[in-house]
């Protein structure tokens, strides 16, 4: 698609070494506005705790996101929580809150961002006839007086307002210029165009965005944002589409994970437009550098995996397995590489750690990783690297991003079970016996049971007994944290505990162990009230 505001270069396409140049024309500055903790978190059963969230809000930060959106501030005070936290503890980039456009909403969003040095409150009101019929009730003149009367009083409270036109690209486009025009005038500094359920095409969205920046008499006193979902699988085209038309912000996700197929995927428009520069003529903030360890942490925290073959951060994104592919690649790796696996964060590792390390090589091996340790959390993911390593020969980047993970979703607030020693004896034909014993963080508890079809079923017998709490398992899933036979065991568990689902994560080289870990982590979860 080309167009006055994206000028394509008349040279081959190809990268430097095809010797593409770049026009002299200045970039566009594009604001990479992260919604992972709202959206992203929308994704069924990807709910985090506060730790998580904080964990992630510092690493988005450090990768140069413009704007958080940290959350739903009325949804729950841990939603609450959790964007005051970030607004606090976080200077680097600007924090919003999500509110409706409502009184209570709003003033919810406007305190949990006051801490911050730079807020946002981003305040959405659906316009299509689907949503005004059928969801809220309302007319058109009624939706024009509540978005005007929502965005004033976001206004009376911060100087930095977005507005949404929820479903706007199946919006009427004289009605949608008509909430535009209306919220500006109102105070909105950006107004974002979503495509709520991923129904449009590239070329659709180009022409809305070219419509709105034509008809709308005061849209240079707004950001033009685009916030695609994923649903027909054209998230990030429409999103660079938007941009080719003039859209100075992209809202976006790691991973592209968020409500039902997700949405546009944070480290696949950054690249593109990294990439193709000499297309877009735009930049970012991003430090690519560290597009996999976020990524990583995200699918962590979240529980989703990343498939293979995801672009940009797949595992298998820059793996050439074909003969002829290698052949190029060892001649001149541009033949068939557009990018390196370098620039968007992927480490060759050379230092291996074994049990002579110190902590300061791991602290520096969990640094390259993306992950922080100082203080006592450097001395407990420490003592955990001290007691694998006597168990394993060598350590990799695998084990180490397991542990961290362990450390950081185990920090959950309140009374905290742990794990002091289990015995479990399973026998062909024999009905499994476990012992355990657990510390609810002031005594210890023991149980024995036999029961259950194996080991693991009877560590859910034993936990439960222990604990009182009941728990129905709707998700077990156990993968190697790397290669080899004495790899970790990475445990990771949906369940389910008074019609709500909680998920739990544990490692250890042992199954049952990092059965009975994620146990835990769940349990605690349930504890703190986060899903
Ligand atoms: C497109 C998006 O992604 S928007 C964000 C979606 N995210 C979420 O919904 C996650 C968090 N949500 C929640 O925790 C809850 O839905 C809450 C706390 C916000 C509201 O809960 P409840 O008060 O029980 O309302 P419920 O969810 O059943 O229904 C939503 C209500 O908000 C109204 N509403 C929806 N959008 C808006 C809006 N932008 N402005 C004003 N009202 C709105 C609906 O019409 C409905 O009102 P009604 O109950 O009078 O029919
Ligand atoms: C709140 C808005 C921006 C949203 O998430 C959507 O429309 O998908």
């Amino acid at each position: 698609m080309s167009s006055s505001s994206s000028p394509a270069t008349d040279q081959p396409a190809g990268g430097d070494a095809a010797g593409a140049a770049e026009t002299a024309t200045e970039k566009r500055h594009i604001r990479i506005f992260d919604t992972t903790l709202r959206d992203g978190e929308q994704s069924p059963g990807a709910s985090m705790n506060l730790s998580e969230k904080l964990e992630v809000a510092h690493h988005l930060a450090d990768l140069g996101v413009d704007i958080i959106e940290a959350g739903f501030p009325i949804a729950s005070p841990g939603d609450f929580e959790s964007v005051r936290q970030i607004a606090e503890s976080i200077d680097k980039s600007t924090i919003c809150g999500l509110a409706r456009c409502s009184e209570k909403d709003i003033l919810r969003a406007a305190d949990a961002i006051a801490p911050a040095q730079q807020g946002r409150i981003h305040v959405f009101l659906a316009t299509s006839a689907i949503h005004r019929e059928f969801k809220l009730r309302m007319t058109p003149d009624e939706i024009v007086r509540r978005a005007v009367e929502g965005v004033k009083l976001a206004r009376s409270r911060c100087e930095d307002i977005e507005f949404s036109p929820e479903d706007a690209c199946r919006t009427e486009h004289d009605f949608l210029c008509r909430v535009v025009e209306a919220a500006i005038d109102a105070g909105a500094t950006t107004i974002n165009v979503p495509d709520t359920v991923g129904y449009i095409t590239p070329e659709e969205v180009f022409k809305i965005f070219q419509m709105l920046r034509n008809r709308v008499p005061n849209i240079d006193k707004a950001v033009l944002s685009t916030h695609c979902h994923d649903d027909l699988g054209m998230a990030v085209a429409n999103s660079l589409a938007a941009v080719a038309a003039g859209a100075g912000q992209i809202e976006c996700t790691i991973n592209g994970i968020g409500e039902r197929a997700g949405n546009a995927a944070l480290e696949e428009v950054v690249m593109a437009m990294k990439t193709r520069s000499d297309f877009y003529q735009t930049t970012t903030r991003i430090d690519s550098k560290r597009l996999v360890p976020v990524s990583r942490l995200v699918s962590k925290v979240t529980g989703i995996n990343v498939q293979r073959n995801k672009a940009i951060v797949g595992r298998n994104a820059f793996a050439h397995e074909s003969g002829i592919h290698q052949d190029g690649m060892l001649k001149e790796r541009s033949t068939y590489e557009i990018m390196s696996p370098e620039e968007v964060g992927f480490v060759k590792t050379d230092l291996v750690l074994g049990k002579h390390s110190g902590r300061a090589a791991l602290a520096d091996r969990a640094k390259t990783l993306g992950f922080h340790l100082e203080g006592e959390e450097l001395q407990r993911v420490f003592e955990q690297f001290k007691v694998l390593a006597d168990k394993k020969k060598e350590i990799y980047d695998g084990d180490i991003m397991a542990l961290v993970q362990q450390e950081i979703s185990g920090k959950s607030e309140g009374q905290a079970w742990s794990l002091v020693n289990y015995e479990v004896t399973s026998k062909t034909g024999q009905t499994p016996r476990v012992k355990l014993t657990l510390s609810d963080g002031n005594e210890e508890k023991s149980a024995e049971v036999a029961e259950g079809d194996g080991p693991i079923d009877a560590a859910f017998w034993a936990v439960e007994q222990i604990t009182g709490i009941d728990l129905i398992c709707k998700e077990f899933r156990v993968r190697s944290a790397t290669l080899g036979r004495d790899a970790i065991g990475e445990v990771n568990l949906e369940v389910e505990h008074k019609g709500k689902l909680y998920r739990g994560v544990g490692v250890s080289t042992d199954s049952v162990e990092s059965t009975i870990l994620a146990m835990l982590n769940a349990i605690n979860r349930i504890a703190g009230g986060a899903a």
